[in-house]
């Protein structure tokens, strides 16, 4: 299995991650908190995504990363591939993302002589305190939206961006950086924007549990926010979600294709 994807995966997912961190953070409260957990989560995860799509392509057209510029693989492939990658790092992605929101949405500060004890003292303590509190069931809390959430738009992702690179590509050569990261920035937006409806409604199933449970499953949690505050909620954040997702997802590209040009 080629190992070289999951490699430039990694490195690509963490520097997109720098660069949209506070875009990140600004949409909850509390702009630099918990920079570097996110750093060592996202990596990871990205290396999950790029790794599955491509050995998923791979087993799909019998194509590598090298040979696909010269015989490029079907739209349905490229979709199949970025659903599958998004599934698996879904699964990867539910407890650091958990962590994440848990910690951004809490109002105390982290620490500061004489203030109240906040409830998570850091990533750590947060994930130890919800495996104890909660449970190991606790720690994916909201996992099964969060799937939702990712399977279809990481596929819609990765046409985007292969859509748009053909577009302005003569056949058979490499995108230039300039297309590399205008439909990097835009497959971001593209997926962001289909991923949003879900990514409230996966946010608040984290929040759930909190005090006191108060939806019964995604879809309960669906009609309830609609019915409470009406259509609109599934757009929230959809402007700051795309204006984070164009440079993130530019970098992560851009980096992703060099890195893997350069070994090879
Ligand atoms: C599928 N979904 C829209 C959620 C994410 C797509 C882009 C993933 C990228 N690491 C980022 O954080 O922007």
């Amino acid at each position: 299995m080629p190992v070289e994807e999951f490699v430039a995966g990694w490195i690509s997912g963490a520097l997109g991650l720098v660069l949209g961190h506070p875009f990140d953070t600004v949409k909850l409260l509390g702009f630099f908190k918990g920079m570097s957990f996110p750093i060592a989560s996202i990596a990871v995860v990205n290396s999950v995504l790029f790794g599955v799509y491509s050995n998923t392509l791979l087993v799909l057209t019998a194509t590598s990363h090298q040979e696909r510029r010269a015989q490029p693989p079907s739209y349905t492939h490229i979709f199949l591939a970025g659903c599958t990658g998004g599934f698996l790092q879904a699964y990867c992605l539910a407890p650091f993302d958990l962590i994440k929101v848990r910690l951004q949405n809490q109002t105390e500060p982290m620490a500061q002589p004489g203030s109240p004890q906040p409830q998570y003292r850091g990533p750590v303590h947060c994930a130890a305190s919800i495996f104890r509190e909660e449970g190991y069931r606790g720690l994916f809390r909201g996992a099964w939206a969060l799937m939702l959430r990712d399977t279809p738009t990481m596929g819609i992702y990765f046409i985007t961006y292969e859509g748009l690179c053909r577009q302005y590509t003569p056949e058979g050569q490499n995108p230039s950086s300039a297309t590399v990261l205008v439909a990097g920035g835009f497959a971001g937006i593209a997926s962001w924007v289909a991923a949003t409806p879900l990514d409230v409604i996966k946010s608040r199933m984290q929040m759930d549990g909190l005090r006191r449970r108060v939806y019964q499953g995604v879809l309960d949690c669906m009609v309830s926010s609609v019915r409470q505050e009406g259509l609109g909620v599934f757009f929230r954040g959809v402007t700051i979600n795309s204006a984070r997702a164009f440079p993130v997802n530019a970098v992560t590209f851009l980096s992703y294709e060099y890195l893997l040009r350069w070994w090879g």
